[in-house]
């Protein structure tokens, strides 16, 4: 890939994604990451070896994409003194920021600019990513492909039918990995009070986590019929099973991304 990419930003998710792409093969030499914190590109050109810059327009004179990874929050202000450059450039924009909705962002950049709502979410660094992408009627079909391109670096990327499945995505994928984070962190503390040493618990829920994924992800079978294989009739399973189903885990799950999903939808004000 030598198209060259500017990220403003360089937080967790910039970070997350461009470490992905050079760990695919990106050249860093074509990676620009911007942010106010120097502190936060000091940090990433050491990791990184990428090229930074305190000047978002300075970072975007030459990019081809344009990668846009601040807080949906500060996005307006952010983008008032870059619409001049990318009107006169017209690079690909593919936004992260959560719950920022197309409209607003061809309001801030000009109602001509191509921009492709993207969702991705951390296990990108590991080029395990997942990405929901959607592009305004702007993108053509070559700009299309390289915003495929761009996340297919760092894993998994589906486009989805609409923009409204954006804020879906974001509650199932973009924040998941902390759901599965905190089954973790709980499974470790139920581990350890059970008279594991912190270390060995950890060790096997983790190992747990990436076995059941990748049976998940390898087998023809559905994760109810893989359950069920574990799960011998009046064994440990069964009683384990039984107590989540009878405090509600599936509905706790159903609530918990219809808020995130809602928020979602706060978030484009
Ligand atoms: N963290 C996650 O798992 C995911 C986050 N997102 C989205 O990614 C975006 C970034 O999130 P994080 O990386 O977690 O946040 P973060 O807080 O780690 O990074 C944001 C960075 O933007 C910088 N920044 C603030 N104002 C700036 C300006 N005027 N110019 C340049 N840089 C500026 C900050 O200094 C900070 O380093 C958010 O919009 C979020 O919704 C999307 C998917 C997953
Ligand atoms: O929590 C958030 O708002 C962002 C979006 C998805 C993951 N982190």
């Amino acid at each position: 890939m030598s198209i060259k990419i500017t990220f403003i930003g360089a937080g967790n998710m910039a970070s997350s994604l461009a470490g992905g792409m050079i760990a695919k093969g990106m050249d860093p030499i074509n990676i620009t990451l911007c942010d106010i914190n120097e502190q936060q590109l000091a940090q990433v050109r050491k990791q990184l070896q990428v090229n930074t810059t305190r000047d978002n327009i300075n970072g975007c004179q030459k990019a081809d994409v344009v990668v846009l990874a601040v807080k949906p929050q500060v996005m307006e202000q952010v983008l008032a003194p870059l619409q001049g450059l990318f009107q006169q450039r017209k690079p690909l924009v593919l936004s992260i920021a959560a719950g920022i909705t197309l409209a607003k962002l061809q309001q801030w950049l000009g109602q001509d600019m191509p921009i492709v709502r993207c969702m991705p979410n951390t296990p990108a660094l590991v080029e395990t990513g997942a990405t929901g992408l959607f592009a305004n009627t702007n993108v053509t079909a070559t700009q299309r492909e390289q915003a495929r391109t761009v996340m297919a670096a760092v894993g998994l990327a589906l486009w989805v039918e609409n923009e409204d499945q954006i804020d879906a995505v974001t509650a199932v994928s973009g924040s998941g990995p902390a759901y599965f984070f905190l089954v973790m962190e709980a499974m470790v503390a139920a581990g350890t009070a059970l008279g594991l040493s912190e270390q060995v618990a950890k060790q096997l829920t983790l190992q747990t986590a990436l076995g059941s994924a990748q049976m998940a992800i390898t087998s023809d079978v559905e994760p109810a019929e893989l359950r069920r294989r574990v799960t011998s009739p009046g064994g440990t399973t069964e009683r384990a099973i039984g107590i989540m189903e009878d405090n509600k885990l599936r509905e706790i799950f159903a609530e918990a991304l219809q808020g995130a999903y809602q928020r979602s939808k706060e978030l484009s004000g």
